[in-house]
Formats: C-alpha cells, sequence, structure tokens
C-alpha cells in the first residue's frame, strides 16, 4: 500500500504512523459510537463527518469541475449529504461551472435514519442538485452508499452505482468503507470487485477497521485516511485487532558478542528430485539464506532425499550455509537448540522427519509441505498441539490453502474470514499463525491477531514464502523463552518482508523483485 501525504491541517490524517494501530471491528464501533452519540448534542457526529469528508474531498481534488456524491439509504449516505452540502456552497462561490451532484438511493418505502433525514432536508434547503443518474463526467466521485451497516446483496439502481464507482478512472474517496466492503473481513459483496481503474481513497471514520487491511480490502480502499471525529475509543472498548507497523532498522549489536549470542537456525526441507521427480532444493536454500540475512549467527540445511548421497551439497552464493545429512541433524543437539525451519519445498519426505522434530524441536517454524504433512495426519496434529504445554514454541506458516487443508475447509471460507481462520489455528494448535497474502494476519493464542501493513503483489513469486520462512527463523532464533515476544517478532520480520517489497525501487537497480533477490536484502531486525 503506497500512503500519500495530503497537506491538511486539521482532520482526516494519513494512516502511515509507525507502531501499532488499533482496528475496530463494526459491533465494536458502533459502541463507540452509540457512546460517544450519547454525549454530545444530536447530530454532532454526521456533522463532523461530513465537513471532514468535504475537507478531504477539497484537498484531493482542488480544481473539480462535477463532484458526483452517491448516497446510500442509511447514515453511510447522510455521511455524504453533509459533504455535498459543503462542497456544493464551496463550488457555488467559484462560479458556475462548478457543480456538485447527489444521486440519494433510499430505501422503499423505509424511513430514513434521523441524522440521514435532517442531511437530506439540509442539503435540499441549501439548492444541492439531485440527479436519478451520475452524471456523465465526473472529476471526483464521494462514494457514500453503504458503511456499517448490514450489507444485502446489491440489485437495481444500488448495484449501477457502485459498478459506475468501481469502473471509475476519475478518483472515488470512500466514506468510511468503500461500499460492500465487510469492515470486519475485508471480503467484498456484489459483482464488480475491487476497483482497478482509478484512484482510491477511503476517509475511516472514528476508528480504523479490520477489512480495510486484508483480503479484498487493501484494493477497495487504496489510500487509507482515519478521522476520529475527536472521540476517543474507550478504554473497556475490545480491540478487534493490531494493524502492525513495525520499525525495521536493525539496532547495533554490542561489541562483546559472538555467533553464538544470534542462535543457530536450522532448515530441513528442500526435497531433491530423487524418486519423485520433483525437486525443490532451491526452498530451502532461500530460507536459509533469508535466516543469514536476517542475522542468525549459524545456518544448517538438512536437504532430504539427497540425490547424490555422496556429493557434497553446498550454495556457492552463499557458502556460509552449512549442509548436513538431515540423519545426522535429527540426532543432533542442534535439532534441540536450534531454531528449525521445517518444510520448505519438503515435498512428501518432510512427512517421516516430523515425529521427531514435533516431539524435539525448541522452537520450530511450520511451512508449505510441512503443514500439508500434518493436515493429512492427526497424530502429528497431536504431537503439534502437544508442543505448547510441553514448553516449545511454534509458528505455523500457512498460505490460504494449506490453512484450509489444516482446518478442513475450503479456501474461499478461509478468504471469507481471515482473521479468524489465522485465530482458530493459532488457538487449536497452540501456535502462532501467520496467514499469508494480502495483509497477512499474525495470531497468537489467546491474542487480538495483528495484520501486516505492508507488502504488495510483486511478492507473488515463488519462493517469497520459503524466504519469510527463514526470516521468521532468524528472528526467533535468539530468544530463549519466546512466548510472550513471539508474536510481535514474527510481526516484525512479515512486516520487514512486505516492506522490502514496498521499497524495492528505493535503492538503485537491483532488478524485479525475485525470491533470492529479496533473501538477500534481509537485515537483522532490532532487539
Ligand atoms: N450513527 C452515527 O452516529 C454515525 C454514523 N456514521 C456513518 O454511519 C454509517 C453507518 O450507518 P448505518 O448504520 O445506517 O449503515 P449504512 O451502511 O449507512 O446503511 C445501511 C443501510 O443500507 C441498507 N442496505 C444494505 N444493503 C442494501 C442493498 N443491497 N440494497 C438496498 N439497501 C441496502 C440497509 O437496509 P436494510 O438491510 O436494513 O433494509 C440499511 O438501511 C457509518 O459507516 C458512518 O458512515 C458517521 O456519520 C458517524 C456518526
Ligand atoms: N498480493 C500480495 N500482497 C502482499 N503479500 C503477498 C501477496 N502475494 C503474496 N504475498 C506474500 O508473499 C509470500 C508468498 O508465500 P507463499 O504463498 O508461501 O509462496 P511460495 O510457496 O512460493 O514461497 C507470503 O509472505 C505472502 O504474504
Ligand atoms: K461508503
Amino acid at each position: 500500500m503506497h500512503w500519500r501525504d495530503v497537506s491538511i491541517t486539521n482532520g482526516p490524517r494519513p494512516v502511515s504512523v509507525p507502531g501499532q494501530q488499533a482496528l475496530y471491528g463494526s459491533t465494536a464501533t458502533r459502541q463507540i459510537e452509540q457512546w460517544a452519540a450519547s454525549t454530545l448534542p444530536h447530530h454532532t457526529l454526521m456533522s463532523r463527518a461530513g465537513l471532514s469528508v468535504a475537507r478531504l474531498a477539497q484537498a484531493l481534488q482542488p480544481h473539480a469541475r462535477c463532484i458526483w456524491v452517491a448516497c446510500g439509504p442509511g447514515n453511510n449516505g447522510g455521511d455524504g449529504l453533509v459533504a455535498a452540502t459543503h462542497l456544493h456552497r464551496g463550488m457555488q462561490a467559484r462560479g458556475s461551472k462548478f457543480h456538485v451532484v447527489v444521486t440519494h438511493l433510499p430505501n422503499d418505502g423505509a424511513r430514513l435514519p434521523a441524522d440521514a433525514l435532517d442531511a437530506l432536508q439540509a442539503a435540499r434547503a441549501a439548492g444541492v442538485v439531485f440527479s436519478e443518474e451520475p452524471p456523465a463526467h465526473f472529476d471526483l466521485a464521494i462514494d457514500a452508499l453503504l458503511g456499517i451497516g448490514r450489507i444485502r446483496p446489491p440489485q437495481g439502481r444500488l448495484a449501477l452505482c457502485l459498478k459506475v464507482l468501481r469502473d471509475s478512472s476519475s478518483p472515488v474517496l470512500c466514506v468510511d468503507l468503500p461500499s460492500g466492503l465487510d469492515a470486519d473481513t475485508g471480503t467484498l459483496t456484489g459483482e464488480a470487485g475491487a476497483a482497478r481503474a482509478g484512484e482510491r481513497h477511503t476517509l475511516s471514520l472514528i476508528t480504523l477497521k479490520p477489512g480495510l487491511f486484508t483480503g479484498t480490502g487493501r484494493d477497495a480502499a487504496g489510500h487509507v485516511w482515519l478521522d476520529d471525529l475527536g472521540i476517543a475509543p474507550p478504554q473497556s472498548t475490545p480491540v478487534s485487532a493490531w494493524l502492525g507497523m513495525q520499525p525495521t532498522q536493525a539496532t547495533a549489536r554490542l561489541h562483546a558478542s559472538h555467533k553464538g549470542s544470534f542462535g543457530d537456525v536450522l532448515v530441513l526441507g528442500g526435497q531433491g528430485i530423487g524418486v519423485s521427480g520433483a525437486g525443490m532444493t532451491g526452498a530451502a536454500v532461500l530460507a536459509g539464506r533469508a535466516a543469514l540475512h536476517g542475522g542468525a549467527g549459524r545456518v544448517f540445511v538438512g536437504l532430504l532425499e539427497d540425490d547424490a548421497p555422496h556429493s557434497t551439497p553446498w550454495d556457492p552464493a552463499c557458502p556460509e550455509l552449512m549442509f548436513r545429512r538431515p540423519s545426522l541433524l535429527l540426532e543432533s543437539d542442534t535439532l534441540r537448540n536450534a531454531c528449525v525451519v521445517c518444510g520448505c519445498g519438503g515435498g512428501t519426505a518432510v512427512a517421516a522427519l516430523l515425529p521427531r522434530v514435533l516431539s524435539t524441536a525448541r522452537t520450530l517454524v511450520l511451512d508449505a509441505d510441512a503443514l500439508n504433512a500434518i493436515a493429512a495426519d492427526a497424530s502429528l496434529q497431536t504431537l503439534l498441539s502437544l508442543r505448547r504445554d510441553r514448553g516449545r514454541s511454534t509458528v505455523l506458516t500457512p498460505h490460504p490453502l494449506e490453512a484450509a487443508r489444516l482446518l478442513g475447509s475450503d479456501t474461499r471460507q478461509v478468504m471469507a474470514d481471515r482473521l479468524k481462520a489465522a485465530q482458530t489455528l493459532a488457538d487449536r494448535f497452540g501456535a502462532c499463525c501467520v496467514l499469508k497474502g494480502s495483509g497477512s494476519v499474525v495470531a497468537a493464542p489467546g491474542e487480538v491477531p495483528i495484520i501486516n501493513a505492508s507488502g504488495n503483489a510483486a511478492l507473488a513469486t515463488a519462493g517469497t514464502g520459503d524466504v519469510l520462512a527463514g526470516m521468521i527463523g532468524s528472528a526467533l532464533a535468539p530468544l530463549k523463552l519466546v512466548d510472550e515476544q513471539m508474536q510481535d517478532r514474527v510481526a516484525s520480520a512479515v512486516y520487514q518482508h512486505g516492506w522490502l517489497a514496498d521499497h524495492w525501487h528505493d535503492t538503485g537497480h537491483a532488478g524485479e523483485l525475485s525470491a533470492s533477490r529479496l533473501a538477500a536484502r534481509v537485515r537483522p531486525l532490532a532487539g
């Protein structure tokens, strides 16, 4: 996601502050809204919301001649009507070439909410122009059709307006949420799909919502802005998720440190071409390189089903990697003491190692084929679930299909509620779970999940998940008692992974992003 800074002295601000931002789902937001409304004069929140929308619209398109405001049947539409009234007054003062057009879509036979009705009457009294149809051309559209209210599948004029908004090559400013986006899950209702054509902005009101940052939310929302409307959520309101935007700078290492200070990583994976005919050696090498660049003191790689048992594998681009036969590694202290990254390119061969790995490794990152093997074997699931009680730490790094296999569901169900899928896996297996994809979710047992704010589709290329597994391995390797710090530490690695993709072209001409180039850019995390 690219945050854009627009100069506004008060009101909305761009969401680009490092640290963790609280996200509140629709239920929590409604609680905050109702609590705030009960302490303020009637119509205050909608007045503030509409003014904020109008100001941001002006800042985004100061020279717009025609602004189309699409207003729905609820309070989101009310916000749009207040904004339209402010914009209309401003445009009127500039002359006859400038105008605002409102398309208002009340529900047949249903009453407008009181605030929205007031806003409609004020807009009419101010002389705002209403039209049944969107104008043929507009320089900016304001999407005030649907907000955090209940969403039904759109039909008729509502569906048509949504399509015009989603196809618009002119900028669109969404009020609170892109209409049709579920605030809690980031799934989008309606057939038109996420906008692809023009610039998109979303001004989130009172709270930031999880759905803006995961699943299809990021594409639908574009640049996200927040105006809290002067409301600080009460401490008692539970946070639904955190938006993870960790700093990535490494701190200087102490002079009096040695390679043992930074821990060992042991990568088990990379099945050779052997009997199956499908070689995936590179996956383990990528994880190993990432772990090394991520600051691990030593990195061992155990390749599975070695093709040429008497040859000595090595990585010419990264000769620091130490290759060992898995049979030796499984019997060594390294398995117990290192952070073990297991499964990258593990193929079918990894299943045989898992009983020993699950019972012995102190800290374990399970990726790819290790997850598939566990999904297919109830006894491995039991071993995994027992690890936490035995004082061992585990990270699962599934992409949505791997998550679906572990959950016994399908990818559609996982994507329908990514936060829930990640949290279910974390709670069920007593492990930290990174559900990968746009807006990766980092969940831990009994903790509020973190949605990662960095990364983009340049990462959708083979091997970047192996790099992430290695990065998490090096992030956890130096820690002794990791459980308390685990989720934040893992989230920092996930953030750096995405950050590197977001800043790929900042430092010269490195060519397009590939997994091996990505691994080479990894740096040790702070702390
Ligand atoms: N209250 C406050 O203090 C503040 C509120 N604020 C603003 O209010 C927004 C929440 O307002 P809201 O609760 O009215 O929900 P919103 O999403 O606007 O409308 C839901 C309506 O849409 C309708 N509908 C849904 N699908 C449909 C379909 N397919 N076809 C047709 N109709 C459909 C649905 O109809 P129903 O299903 O109930 O029949 C219902 O009537 C929030 O996002 C923020 O922008 C801010 O101003 C801050 C202060
Ligand atoms: N569109 C995207 N936006 C953000 N991150 C993405 C996107 N596509 C892929 N990624 C990230 O790239 C990595 C891909 O991992 P994975 O699917 O396991 O690939 P592989 O198995 O090829 O390594 C994950 O960290 C994922 O979150
Ligand atoms: K909206």
